[in-house]
């Protein structure tokens, strides 16, 4: 597989080892400032040749930050480009930002967190959510840490837990996300984030009742497991003409339709 890889920090890095690990030829790596990387910009890349098609497409992997994400995914599609979106911080403009894919019919998936683990617990948590809701004696809670470089609060993968807990909670109805200096309303989900060392992601789910409380931790311990799912999904994609969430990525790896 042809691979554009859309900053270079601590995620593109691990990525471009594990591209090539893979078998997979790396074209360009694109970051305004790391050290390492082969352009500044998208517009300032060289046409790639072959230019992309669906026999023999380009594929981008893009962990970056999300203030240009719109203009990025735009490029991508208008090139040919399939992709992986790893970037986090963007929900609120989903629709948008994927719109150009859509329209160019490129194979695009995004989501907040592409390891394996990460995917089980989605699933895990919000099995456990929906058997607490039945007996309609549990509250519930989110919790996640991360390393002190994080920009983004709370964490993308923390909202995907709590809009699954969202769904399958009979009584609450809203994420918050912020300190509170009142008492939190029971309609309230509060997401907790805290920011330490080098911590790359932990996450909690609470099930809280009056008898016991049940704790489900995501721990993971290196990046890898992040970087090896956004490949596989980047394998998978690179022959798809749709722009889909992780979850069908992982539909497909756990079988669960
Ligand atoms: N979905 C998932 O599985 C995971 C998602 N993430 C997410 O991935 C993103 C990156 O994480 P991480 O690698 O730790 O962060 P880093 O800060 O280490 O790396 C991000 C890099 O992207 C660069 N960058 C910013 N904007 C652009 C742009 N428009 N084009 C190209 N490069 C750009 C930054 O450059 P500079 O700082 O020089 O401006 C920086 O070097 C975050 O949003 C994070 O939340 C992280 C892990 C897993
Ligand atoms: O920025 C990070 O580091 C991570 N970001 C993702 C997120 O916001 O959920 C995934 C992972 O937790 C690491």
């Amino acid at each position: 597989m042809r691979i554009v890889i859309v900053g270079y920090g601590r995620m593109g890095r691990e990525i471009e080892a594990i591209s090539r690990e893979r078998g997979h030829q790396i074209l360009a790596t694109v970051d305004p400032l790391a050290p390492g990387a082969t352009a500044a910009s998208l517009e300032q890349l060289p046409p790639l040749e072959p230019a992309s098609t669906l026999e023999n497409p380009v594929t981008v992997i893009e962990f970056a930050l999300p203030p240009q994400i719109r203009e990025n995914v735009a490029y991508y599609a208008r090139h040919g480009w399939h992709g992986v979106i790893g970037t986090t911080g963007w929900d609120q403009e989903r629709e948008e930002v994927l719109r150009p894919a859509r329209e160019a019919g490129t194979g695009l998936v995004y989501g907040s967190n592409f390891s394996v683990g990460a995917n089980l617990f989605f699933r895990l948590s919000r099995y456990a959510a929906r058997l607490a809701n039945k007996t309609g004696a549990y509250d519930s809670a989110v919790m996640e840490l991360h390393h002190r470089q994080k920009q983004d609060s709370p964490s993308g993968t923390a909202l995907t837990i709590a809009e699954g807990l969202l769904q399958e909670t009979s009584c609450k109805n809203t994420i918050q996300p912020e300190t509170l200096h009142r008492r939190i309303e029971q309609e309230e989900l509060h997401v907790i984030s805290g920011r330490v060392g080098f911590i790359p992601g932990t996450h909690t789910v609470y099930l809280d009742s009056v008898a016991d409380t049940v704790e489900l931790t995501h721990r993971a311990r290196t990046r890898q497991g992040f970087a090896l799912g956004a490949v596989q999904a980047a394998e998978w994609i690179s022959s798809r003409q749709d722009v889909v969430p992780v979850d069908e990525f992982f539909n497909d790896l756990f079988q669960d339709q």
